[in-house]
């Protein structure tokens, strides 16, 4: 089983020391761990250091992945400036690093992947032409193409309405425990956070300040210190946490 552990992780843009010697428990395949913070606590910035995409000081340590290529990203903002059409666009992420001898298990895997995400129907259409939140599920299908053994998800919900959210979400869950994947997504939901993820990291500032079960780490106190609201925390008449926000302090 794929592990990650990140030790001492830090980052910089130019001069600007953003992350400060993060430092993980390892995260194992099959679970799904929240990243959490405000605005600007350095979420992205992490997700695209672990991806390799920036320097900076420490170590990710991934054992027991088994392909050459493990990571998947899916960055915030996917993008849309190739001329290509959703399936073009998603056959090409699942083609990534080996020639284009296109078989058909990869022709297969877009159309399931497609289909899994409620997308199918905009195969023919090009990217650009794309709402946000269809894009959004494009670059979700992107990045599960790929049968990633590690999948870095920035907040991947951001643009989609409600019944899409939970069905990502649900996707998502469902495909670490199934394929052993590990799932790391930067969430600003935190009821979802809740409901489908097992682990959360907390970042502020830059520094990692909560790790651990996500039930345990999301709490009112946590609410009111990081995120300067008042809330409180619930079960649902099927026992799921509820998380019920007051007020901005
Ligand atoms: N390319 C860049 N060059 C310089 N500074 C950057 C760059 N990208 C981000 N930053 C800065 O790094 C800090 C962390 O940004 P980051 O995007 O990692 O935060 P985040 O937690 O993902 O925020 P959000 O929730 O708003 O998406 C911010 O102060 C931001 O201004």
């Amino acid at each position: 089983m794929v592990t990650l552990t990140l030790d001492r992780l830090s980052a910089r843009y130019g001069r600007r020391r953003i992350l400060s010697e993060i430092t993980t428990p390892g995260f194992q395949g099959g679970q799904v761990v929240a990243v959490l913070g405000p605005n600007a606590a350095g979420k992205s910035t992490l997700f695209r250091r672990i991806f390799g995409l920036l320097d900076g000081g420490g170590t990710v340590r991934i054992k027991g992945a088994t392909g050459e290529r493990p990571v998947a990203y899916m960055p915030q903002d996917t993008g849309a400036n190739a001329v290509l059409t959703v399936y073009e666009s998603v056959l090409l992420a699942r083609m990534q690093g080996r020639r284009l001898n296109v078989q058909a298990d990869d022709l297969a895997e877009v159309d399931h992947a497609l289909a899994e995400l409620g997308i199918a129907h905009l195969g023919e259409r090009d990217i650009g032409d794309l709402s946000g939140g269809q894009r959004q599920l494009v670059g979700a299908a992107q990045a599960l193409v790929q049968n990633p053994e590690i999948l870095l998800l920035d907040e991947p919900t951001s643009a989609l309405d409600l019944h899409r959210q939970i069905h990502l979400l649900s996707i998502l869950r469902r495909l670490a425990r199934e394929r052993g994947m590990l799932v790391i997504a930067a969430l600003h939901d935190l009821g979802h956070a809740l409901r489908f993820t097992d682990q959360a990291m907390v970042l502020e500032n830059g520094q990692l300040v909560a790790c651990g079960p996500t039930d345990e780490v999301v709490t009112p106190e946590l609410l009111h210190r990081v995120y300067r609201v008042t809330a409180r925390i619930e079960s649902c008449s099927k026992g799921r946490p509820q998380l019920i926000v007051e007020e901005a302090v």
